[in-house]
């Protein structure tokens, strides 16, 4: 049978690994993957497009959806979601001890734009009433020097963003005492090798956590999945296709934590810590789709048009191909 070869590039998580090990094939097409990391596949897709098939940021995706020169059309499997209170990394000898604290500080980031940070400044904003314009922010590479946007972003004058020196990263000036904290996605390696006088805004993580999904129903969204537009021209069946293959790959994963035979994962409590999390949040504590999931992305949209990074507030409905919103029923 004659198939499309296309490429793919996800990240290896339990959710996308039937698609890596063959158990799960994309309908009508041969497929070369690759797995990346997020840094390097958002890199990648936004800058040349290498991928027909790639996960994206969330935010890159809404802010060259809103200016309408975004090359791929994205299907509803969020195939990173992650809570973020995790995500703030602060000086503990400065007198930042809750999040009010951090106004007038310094701060890191590795991009303004990742969806991260978009969460971060947003709950900053929503809940303690810490707006961008009260931080200096500094940008540059976590641990690598010289990184910048990976797409071009531009900022309400009142935004003081200047980038750090060339030979400079976030994790060195936080451990330094250069800059007073760091926000973003993957934890600086000043942290995890526990230097003294950097930890986390929020000792207690995961109770700030879960208080904050019990309050708003949220489980941020991080990453999904786009799909080359040119290639949807020309093969209008291919998003329902890719999104089938994606919800069959996390219905694979998800029922492989339930097993208590053989654990999934290297973990001894794994069962209970899946219990745990549908006990909170529900059995499908991870949905696909929009309905399930239009609160969230309505909150980032608004978030995201709030910090200057989309022109304009962008529908949910516009980030995605329709016939992905629309599967046929029986
Ligand atoms: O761009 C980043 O820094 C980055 C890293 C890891 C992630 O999971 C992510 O969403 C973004």
């Amino acid at each position: 049978m004659n198939k499309l070869n296309i490429s793919l590039s996800v990240g290896n998580y339990d959710r996308t690994q039937a698609l890596f090990d063959g158990r799960v094939d994309i309908e009508g097409c041969n497929v070369r993957a690759v797995p990346l990391e997020p840094e390097e596949a958002f890199h990648r897709a936004f800058r040349y497009e290498e991928f027909d098939v790639t996960e994206i940021s969330m935010s890159s995706h809404m802010m060259t959806t809103a200016r309408g020169d975004n090359q791929y059309i994205g299907i509803p499997a969020f195939l990173s979601r992650v809570f973020r209170q995790s995500g703030i990394y602060v000086r503990t000898d400065r007198g930042i001890d809750k999040p009010e604290d951090l106004r007038g500080k310094t701060i890191g980031v590795p991009e303004y734009q990742i969806t991260a940070n978009v969460w971060i400044r947003g709950i900053l904003e929503d809940e303690y009433g810490v707006k961008p314009a009260d931080i200096k922010w500094r940008r540059g590479g976590v641990e690598e020097p010289g990184r910048g946007e990976r797409a071009p972003i531009e900022l309400d004058p009142s935004i003081d963003l200047q980038q750090i020196p060339d030979d400079k990263t976030l994790s060195g000036m936080l451990e330094s005492g250069e800059i007073d904290a760091v926000i973003g996605a993957r934890a600086p390696s000043c942290f995890l090798r526990g230097v003294p006088n950097v930890g986390r805004l929020f000792g207690d993580y995961i109770e700030a956590e879960k208080d904050y999904f019990r309050r708003t129903r949220i489980f941020p969204i991080m990453h999904m999945v786009g799909i080359r537009k040119s290639l949807v021209a020309e093969n209008p069946w291919l998003p329902v296709s890719v999104y089938k293959a994606f919800l069959k790959a996390k219905m694979l994963a998800v029922k492989e934590l339930d097993e208590i035979c053989h654990l999934a994962v290297t973990l001894p409590w794994m069962v209970h810590h899946h219990n745990e999390a549908k006990k909170l949040m529900g059995e499908d504590y991870w949905p696909y789709g929009l309905d399930a999931n239009r609160h969230v992305i309505e909150t980032f949209a608004r978030y995201h048009y709030g910090q200057g990074l989309s022109k304009r507030k962008v529908a949910p409905e516009e980030l995605f191909a329709a016939s992905s919103l629309d599967l046929s029923k029986i």
